[in-house]
């Protein structure tokens, strides 16, 4: 773990900034090329720590992963017979949360571990789902065990889901493998992160997946094949936030290639959030182009569809001007850490206003000055870190390498996208 010091400008930053594929669709696609029907070539992936996780993890079970030799983003999944295996998640919730439901068909027990700090992560929803699908399963969190037959009943379960939108998703990508599909009904208060369902929904449905939505809150699968499909993954929305975001705050102006017209990616928001604190922003030739304005505007928010962006909107709302409030993100608690406490800790150590709230963050932005900016292992404390030092001298983000969870060089490309200053 190392200390970086984050660099800070005086002038604009003005850059074009090409992003590696999306994490959410990276890892969706490996869990869906590993139970087609056929082997499926995966193109543009992710290759970062929760991506690499599931490749791991799926190789262990005894799928076939292929890494193409001249191009370590194309991959070919070749679906095999589940085996007993151990499957190490990180800290990746889509590891922790998506593999278990196809640990259900192995042929022994599937032992589960992961980062100390991911012990802490809610678990049990999606570990009783499966108990109630018929299969056998030992704990509620990191690590347990899942014990397979080769195959596993299926039927209807009712989950909680208000903690994390990626137990319906695990339980969906899987469903038309269990012997009579599942069908999954939340009840209780709303699910956060819906756009991540709808994603899962879409890619089931490009693999011949039909989800029926006989009611709100119910998603029903019926056993059958699941398509082998070659995927070509978008970039990272998410990731690509932090990078407009410097934009935003140095008055510059950041340009994303290969922008998607249409995108089931939540993070693709970012760019009605700059837009609302004052940035100007254009398309043109399949890129976007985002501007900062003089003075950034603080907003208020509802941040629950897309509660991953909450560390780069609160950095942008410690650096306007005007008050901020975040609301709908009390879900944040269990990401890679509590990341309301963090923000505001860390925005606070700064010299910054930040109050956390029942559901959100309060920011009333200020002078701040450099210190220790800790990550606490969340590689998007780090980027947000980042950011803020880009306008307050002398931010230090200790362990910059925890970016490496969905960015395999986040200070590389920081420094290439300011130069030399
Ligand atoms: O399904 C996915 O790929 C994700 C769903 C969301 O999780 P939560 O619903 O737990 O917020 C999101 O925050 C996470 O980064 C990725
Ligand atoms: C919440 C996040 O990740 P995970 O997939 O580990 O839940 C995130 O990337 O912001």
């Amino acid at each position: 773990m190392s200390i970086w010091s984050a660099p800070t400008v005086t002038t604009p930053v003005v850059a074009t900034v090409d992003l590696p594929g999306s994490k959410s669709i990276t890892n969706r696609a490996f869990i869906l090329a590993a139970l087609a029907d056929g082997p499926s070539t995966v193109r543009g992936a992710l290759r970062s720590r929760d991506t690499n996780l599931m490749l791991n993890g799926l190789s262990a079970l005894g799928i076939g992963v292929r890494v193409d030799t001249a191009d370590e983003t194309t991959i070919t999944v070749d679906p095999r017979p589940v085996r007993a295996a151990d499957v190490y998640c990180g800290l990746a919730g889509t590891v922790m949360r998506f593999l278990p439901p196809v640990a259900a068909f192995a042929d022994g027990v599937v032992g589960f571990d992961g980062d100390e700090q991911a012990r802490t992560r809610p678990l049990a929803t999606i570990l009783d789902a499966l108990r109630g699908l018929g299969v056998e399963v030992s704990g509620d969190s990191l690590p347990f065990t899942v014990t397979g037959r080769g195959s596993a009943r299926g039927g209807e379960v009712t989950v909680d889901a208000s903690a994390s939108s990626q137990f319906v998703s695990g339980l969906l990508l899987s469903a038309a493998r269990f012997d009579d599909g599942v069908t999954v009904r939340h009840v209780g208060p709303p699910v956060p992160s819906t756009p991540h369902i709808d994603m899962t929904l879409d890619m089931l449905g490009t693999a011949g997946v039909v989800v029926d939505r006989p009611e709100s809150d119910v998603w029903r699968v019926a056993p059958g094949p699941i398509g082998a499909v070659d995927w070509e993954i978008e970039p990272d929305l998410s990731n690509a936030a932090a990078f407009l975001a410097a934009g935003a705050v140095t008055r510059g102006a950041i340009t994303v290639p290969r922008w998607p017209a249409t995108t089931t990616q939540p993070g693709a928001q970012i760019v009605d959030i700059l837009s609302e604190m004052g940035c100007t922003v254009e398309r043109a030739d399949g890129a976007l182009t985002v501007t900062g304005p003089d003075k950034l505007t603080g907003l208020a928010i509802d941040l629950r569809d897309i509660g991953e962006l909450t560390p780069t909107v609160a950095a942008l709302c410690a650096l306007a001007d005007g008050e901020s409030v975040l609301s709908g993100i009390a879900h944040l608690r269990g990401h890679e850490t509590d990341r309301l406490a963090a923000l505001s800790t860390e925005i606070n150590r700064l010299g910054g206003d930040c109050t956390e709230t029942a559901d959100g963050l309060r920011i009333t932005p200020t002078r701040m000055h450099g210190a220790v900016w800790e990550s606490y292992a969340d590689h998007r404390m780090a980027t947000a870190g980042a950011l803020i030092g880009l306008a307050v001298q002398g931010v230090t983000v200790d362990d910059i390498e925890t970016t490496a969870k969905t960015l395999p060089d986040f200070p590389g490309m920081w420094q290439n996208m300011i130069g030399h200053v």
